[in-house]
């Protein structure tokens, strides 16, 4: 089943069409993972499946996207959609409040103040996000005494507590060394079960090693998608095989 359906989608900032007529399926439960040379508009696609680039000056949009079969532009709740679609950044964004506080803002913004309520929910997000045994001795200190591989997982946990349905993560480990990267892409594998995932990565060796689905966009177009195996072992278009071996970036 696909958590969305992206149908028809152009998009203009301004005069530059930055998305051209995308149709993609996005599965339920599975890491998509949207790959493309700078300036080929992934991160413009992932922030249309929460409305984010609705913050932004003279963009119009074109075309639907359909989330469990509804389109989210028609629907003016978009707090609430971006409860049920999160995001985690490329650069980790805690907020300047102690560890505990970061994971329990959305719920205490949703006016939930019930202490056992907070406590479970910050433990049951902390464990998913794979901090817990890090952080446990130390909810009450500053989120940002955290490494910044920490951090990042401290910003996937505060996602994680709101209990969405889709996580979209922005290059969450261009900022990060090889064994915080590592630690994050353990951590997707866990999460597949629970969320549908969407990342964009310049990492090919990423994309290969945790997505089910790849994406691989060229100048706003959606060029080629579908298994990650596929894409990367028997791309059908001349363009996707030239980026997937590194010919071009
Ligand atoms: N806020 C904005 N205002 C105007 N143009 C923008 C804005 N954001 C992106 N663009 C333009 O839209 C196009 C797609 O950009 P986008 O950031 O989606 O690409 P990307 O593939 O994510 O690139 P990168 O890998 O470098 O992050 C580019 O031409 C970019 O200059």
């Amino acid at each position: 089943m696909n958590k969305f359906d992206v149908n028809q989608l152009d998009l203009h900032y301004g005069d530059t069409h930055a998305l051209k007529g995308i149709n993609l399926p996005i599965p339920e439960k599975k890491v998509t993972a949207l790959i493309g040379p700078s300036g080929c508009g992934k991160s413009t696609l992932l922030r249309t499946l929460n409305r984010m680039n609705d913050l932004i000056e003279n963009v119009t949009i074109k075309g639907d996207v359909k989330l469990e079969g509804k389109d989210i532009y028609q629907d003016r709740n978009v707090a609430a959609l971006r409860m049920k679609v999160g995001m985690v950044f490329q650069k980790a964004n805690p907020f300047p409040m102690s560890i505990y506080e970061n994971v329990a803002y959305g719920l205490k913004a949703q006016g939930i103040r019930n202490k056992k309520i907070l406590d479970e929910t910050v433990e049951t997000a902390l464990r998913s996000a794979a901090l817990w045994d890090e952080v446990s001795d130390r909810l009450n200190s500053p989120a940002f005494g955290l490494s910044g591989g920490q951090q990042q997982r401290l910003c996937i946990a505060r996602t994680i507590a709101i209990q969405p349905d889709v996580i979209l993560m922005d290059e969450p480990t261009s900022a990060l060394d090889p064994i915080a990267t590592h630690k994050i892409e353990e951590l997707m594998d866990e999460l597949r079960k629970k969320f549908t995932i969407v990342i964009v990565t310049h990492s090919m060796a990423q994309a290969k090693r945790i997505s089910d689905k790849t994406a691989f966009f060229w100048m706003g177009e959606l060029v080629e998608h579908g298994d990650t195996d596929q894409v990367f072992n028997a791309p059908v278009d001349e363009r996707t095989r030239g980026y997937v071996n590194g010919d071009f970036g």
